[in-house]
């Protein structure tokens, strides 16, 4: 145990740029003062001890602001940086070298029972106020944006960002989000279509009344000019002598 205390306390120089000295560190890291106090509380957990491990997670979380339930699972070199507000569950697993910041929640979604927390691989890093729930599997070298809400399985080697929590790198390389604001609306493009078909539609009647109309001025003048000729006034005159009563 104290081989881990001491990695917990070397840890902090190699993953904040902020820390200088050995007495800042001891005195001024809640993260370190509360791994202290949950790596205790922690064993007499697993030994079955009742109450005493929840009354040391209550006092270290009054010192320290940052909650870990006795029964969680933390590694080895893990650094919570800041801490306050960070709340890590009983069932939670927390792979070695993991850094969480202030405002993290390790929590469960409140309709499970059993293993109800995340299991964290190794080298996570924990944005400020993620929040990262249910029996879910982080892997290794994940790293989570700060203020996200990560609900579902993340693979290795991604970096996850937003509400609920989208996988923005895979192995480095940048996966295209899905962008709500830029969905195809297919009634829209259905309606579209209909639009063009009506136009389409109209122009070809038009077309065709326009050629028709052509066609029955030709037929008239045709008419106009049979009717003008003697045989036809011949025939116009019989007819009309016949409508008149004069006979034939
Ligand atoms: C006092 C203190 O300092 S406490 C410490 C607080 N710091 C933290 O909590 C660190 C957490 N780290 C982060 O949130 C980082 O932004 C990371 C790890 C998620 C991503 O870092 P990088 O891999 O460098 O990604 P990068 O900065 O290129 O961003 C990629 C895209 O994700 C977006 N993005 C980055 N972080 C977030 C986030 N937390 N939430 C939503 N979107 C984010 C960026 O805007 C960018 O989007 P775009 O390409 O559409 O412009
Ligand atoms: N402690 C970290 C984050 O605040 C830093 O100083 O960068």
């Amino acid at each position: 145990m104290l081989s881990t205390l001491l990695t917990d306390f070397r840890i902090i120089f190699e993953r904040d740029p902020a820390a200088r000295h050995w007495l800042e560190v001891l005195f001024c890291y809640p993260g370190l003062q509360a791994l202290l106090f949950h790596r205790l509380a922690h064993r007499l957990y697993n030994i079955g001890i009742p109450f005493v491990p929840r009354l040391i997670s209550h006092i270290s979380r009054f010192i320290t602001g940052i909650e870990i339930h006795p029964g969680a699972t933390v590694g080895n070199s893990v650094f919570i940086d800041h801490g306050m507000g960070v709340v890590i569950g009983e069932t939670s697993v927390i792979g070695d070298y993991t850094l969480i910041y202030q405002g993290v929640t390790l929590g469960g979604t409140g309709k499970e029972s059993g293993k109800r927390h995340p299991t964290l691989g190794e080298n996570v890093v924990v944005g400020a106020g993620a929040k990262v729930l249910g029996n879910i599997l982080i892997g290794n070298n994940v790293r989570i944006g700060a203020g996200s809400v990560v609900l579902r399985d993340v693979p290795s080697d991604c970096t996850v960002v937003g509400i609920p929590g989208r996988v923005i790198y895979r192995s480095g390389v940048r996966v295209a989000p899905l962008e709500h604001n830029n969905l195809p609306d297919s009634e829209a493009q259905v309606i579209r279509a209909l639009v063009d078909r009506i136009e389409l539609m109209e122009k070809q009647i038009q077309n065709l009344e326009e050629k028709q109309s052509v066609e029955v001025e030709n037929d008239s003048i045709l008419i106009n000019h049979l009717s003008q000729t003697p045989s036809c006034r011949i025939q116009d005159k019989i007819i009309q002598q016949f409508f008149d009563g004069s006979g034939i």
